[in-house]
């Protein structure tokens, strides 16, 4: 079968406080690169015209745009972290960038969910493609690939309608809240 791959690149800044990282607790910066894999969801022979699954274009738009204008340099936060009550008090406007998580900000955590998001972005563009893997290279030193349904690894009891499964700019959840 036919993988499409695409890689973006994205500068972030996070800080892990649930303890297991204590260098991490600190908010610092990372240059990351997410790269999914893409595969038809009905697989079908090439058609000896135009000889696409789909045109890259139309495949990696809206998940490119999503990178660019909400992940590329959002602060990404702990839903418990009080860093989060301390913007919305003081710089309401810049909440706005921080990409929340439930628990820890971890690659881990976020490969599952940027998979869900672009697994409702492909969705919202008619189901031509699945996305089948995803990969984040957190440092050059660092990655973490994912494959799977991500609902079966993300923690339990987590809201249906939350920002990750949304076929929507959004990277937190804070104006529903608010
Ligand atoms: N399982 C995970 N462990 C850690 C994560 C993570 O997301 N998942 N994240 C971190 C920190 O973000 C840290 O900044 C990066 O880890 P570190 O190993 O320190 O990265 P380096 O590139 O500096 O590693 P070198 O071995 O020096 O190349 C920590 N753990």
């Amino acid at each position: 079968m036919f993988g499409l791959v695409f890689s973006r690149r994205f500068s972030m800044a996070h800080r892990l406080t649930a303890g297991l990282s204590e260098k991490c607790a600190l908010p610092h910066g990372h240059n990351e690169t997410v790269t999914v894999r893409l595969t038809a969801t009905q697989p079908q022979r090439l058609d000896g015209a135009a000889n696409m699954v789909e045109p890259f274009e139309r495949a990696k738009a809206r998940w490119h745009g999503w990178i660019d204008d909400a992940v590329d340099h959002a602060f990404q936060v702990n839903a418990a972290d009080p860093l989060l009550g301390w913007f919305r008090q003081h710089e309401p406007t810049r909440a706005a960038r921080l990409l929340v998580t439930p628990g820890d900000p971890t690659t881990e955590m976020l490969a599952c969910l940027m998979m869900t998001k672009i697994s409702a972005f492909l969705a919202a563009d008619g189901g031509v493609l699945r996305c089948a893997s995803i990969r984040i290279e957190e440092t050059p030193t660092n990655s973490v690939t994912f494959d799977g349904d991500p609902a079966a690894f993300l923690p339990e009891g987590l809201p249906a309608d939350a920002w990750w499964h949304r076929a929507d700019a959004s990277i937190n959840d804070l104006g529903a809240a608010a």
